[in-house]
């Protein structure tokens, strides 16, 4: 193991504990002052311990009790508050480091969470920032607990040590660095063993599950009979033979290493223990040390040869699990980058009602993030208020993205988005959700109630069952909750007894919470997809009834509705190249006039066929 990766391990560790000390800082005061008291008692322990040998060697010869109890007791008084305190403070220990990882973990989920709901689109979008989100959010969820146990008993065990190096310190110096040496030494040779020993497993493990692949062909009737015909049923023996055979000799091998470090670890200790041992008897002899500080040293010294051993493992954990805490630390310093952040310190608030605005694409162009293609280019585009307006154009030309870009999802990269003359990114964004509502292709199945499904497009307000039930009624979707359970239904297989629904009526779901906003602008991105032809079409008259107080801008590929609307906008490789009503395009004879007639004709060629 170098130096630099120590170095993070311990950075790492550092980075986490301050994180949580900011969340819970008495708890994690409590949490790591507990340890220390601990390695304390350690040298209050042995001290009691040393003046208590000492007066029984001072009194062995002296038949009277009433004297040596005399000279013993606050001596034997500070031995049993030390072993009591050392109990209280282990009990306590426990219930602290269920507490800390407890709130720790929920404080730093709740942050991994705020800062993806936080972060612009356009970044969660990046596959690099994603991994980077999971990762947090595993070692937040789950990771987080073993990190802490492992760091806990690293600091307990340090302490525990310092508290060994203080009680033969205080009978002299030099016994502490003979020990210190013979520790550093020893643990260093156990803790490179445990590491070895887990890449070893990490082998091990894949090589066994290659023997057990292996074995399980010779095992299954299909493949024993495919291998008959073939003759390769030796062969596969042989194979399976050699691979047990490199695990076999990977074990020994680990076996002889592990016996040969152990070798080491005992000769270092033994010549130690054994200088230590020749210098305390000489001191004895020249009445320069008591009886019962040769016994305490002798002890500590052992208790701390026993920490070489039992701190590796926990020692060896924290080192490999440092990359994950310094991926969770720099996943929460992270500012999120600009993107859709509001411009103005002073946004502008929407009117709530009565008015429907205007919006206009001006220059707008985009390209996402880390890539140089441009995905849309000098759009522009008036949303006239009350307006209904096909979005069209072949699959990749740019139409989820300009979507993306209506609802503020995205910030354009040129150009600009105005509503009713103010740039999107100058609005409140809560007055600018407000006045949206959208439905997309890949719409969302919150596993939870009915209501749910439907109220939460409007988290904010105490919806009524009444308004949930209309919203649902403009779906088709009230025959759902003729159940015993109403709006209580739970709904998706994530809770017991849930009730699955088919992807055409977890869409319609998806569009009665739209249909819950008043919004001034509806967006409907192939709203459709997973419904059958007999729901799509109830569900097109369901959007005409919905479009008439609002501007409505839906993307379908379904030409036939799109003839409906009042506008139709024609996307191809991020540009529009035709726009106007569908007379007028069929009568320029381009594009859409080719896409719609290409449509037509199929249903025109299955209906005279059938
Ligand atoms: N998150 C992303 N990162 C990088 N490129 C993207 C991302 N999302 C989409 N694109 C690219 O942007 C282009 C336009 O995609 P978009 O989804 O807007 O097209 P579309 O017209 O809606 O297509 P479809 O009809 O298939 O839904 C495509 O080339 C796509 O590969």
């Amino acid at each position: 193991m170098n130096n630099n990766a120590m170095g993070s391990a311990f950075r790492g560790s550092v980075l986490l504990l301050y994180r949580i000390f900011r969340y819970i800082p008495v708890l994690t005061l409590i949490w790591l002052s507990i340890p220390i008291l601990l390695g304390a008692l350690v040298v209050t322990g042995y001290s009691a311990e040393r003046q208590l040998i000492d007066v029984f060697m001072s009194n062995h010869s002296t038949p009277a009790w009433g004297g040596l109890l005399k000279s013993a007791w606050p001596f034997l008084l500070l031995f049993t508050g030390t072993a009591v305190l050392r109990s209280l403070l282990n009990a306590l220990q426990n219930v602290t480091d269920t507490k800390l990882r407890d709130q720790a973990s929920r404080s730093i989920q709740s942050e991994v969470h705020a800062r993806a709901a936080a972060v612009p689109l356009e970044r969660l979008d990046q596959p690099e920032y994603y991994d980077k989100l999971n990762r947090a959010e595993s070692v937040a969820g789950g990771d987080l607990f073993g990190v802490l146990q492992n760091l806990i008993t690293v600091v307990r065990y340090l302490c525990e040590l310092i508290g060994c190096l203080t009680v033969t310190t205080l009978c002299h110096p030099l016994l502490a660095v003979i020990l210190a040496i013979a520790f550093t030494v020893s643990f260093a040779i156990r803790l490179e063993s445990d590491l070895v020993k887990r890449r070893l497993n990490r082998d091990l493990t894949r090589s066994g599950r290659e023997a057990d692949y292996l074995s399980g062909m010779l095992r299954r009737s299909e493949t024993v009979r495919d291998m008959r015909i073939t003759g390769s049923m030796s062969y596969l023996i042989a194979k399976w033979g050699s691979v047990m055979q490199s695990s076999l000799g990977l074990r020994m091998n680990a076996n002889r290493r592990e016996i040969r470090r152990g070798m080491i670890v005992s000769t270092i200790q033994i010549i130690g223990i054994v200088a230590a041992m020749v210098w305390m008897v000489l001191r004895m002899k020249a009445g320069g040390l008591s009886a019962g500080s040769f016994v305490v040293v002798f002890q500590a010294i052992r208790q701390a040869y026993g920490l070489s051993g039992r701190m590796a493992f926990p020692v060896g954990k924290v080192y490999i699990q440092s990359a994950k805490m310094i991926d969770l630390v720099q996943f929460l310093k992270e500012r999120p980058a600009s993107g859709s952040e509001l411009r103005s310190n002073k946004p502008v608030t929407l009117p709530k009602t009565g008015h429907i605005g205007q919006i206009k694409f001006e220059h707008v162009s985009y390209h996402y993030p880390g890539h140089d293609k441009t995905i849309l280019q000098d759009i522009h585009l008036t949303l006239t208020p009350g307006e209904t307006v096909a979005l069209v154009g072949e699959n990749g030309a740019g139409k989820s993205t300009l979507v993306k870009l209506l609802l503020g999802l995205y910030a354009p990269t040129t150009g600009r988005i105005t509503w009713d003359g103010v740039d999107l990114q100058e609005l409140d964004p809560v007055s600018l959700r407000r006045a949206m509502s959208a439905v997309f292709q890949d719409f969302v199945r919150y596993e939870t109630t009915l209501r749910d499904n439907v109220g939460f497009g409007l988290p904010e307000d105490m919806i009524s069952d009444e308004r949930i039930r209309t919203a649902m009624q403009s779906s088709r979707t009230e025959a759902i909750e003729r159940q015993p359970d109403g709006l209580d239904l739970r709904v998706g297989l994530l809770a017991e007894g849930g009730r699955e629904l088919s992807g055409g009526q977890w869409q319609r779901l998806a569009i009665s919470r739209a249909a819950l906003r008043d919004a001034q602008l509806l967006v409907l991105d192939e709203p459709t997809s997973a419904l059958d032809p007999h729901h799509e079409t109830e569900l097109y008259h369901t959007f005409r009834q919905l479009a008439k107080d609002r501007t409505v801008l839906f993307v379908s590929h379904r030409l036939g509705w799109a003839r409906y609307a009042d506008h139709i906008v024609v996307l191809r490789e991020g540009q529009i190249v035709e726009e106007g009503t569908h007379m007028k395009l069929m009568a320029a004879n381009g594009e859409y006039a080719a896409m719609f007639r290409a449509q037509a004709e199929w249903y025109q060629e299955e209906a005279g066929a059938s």
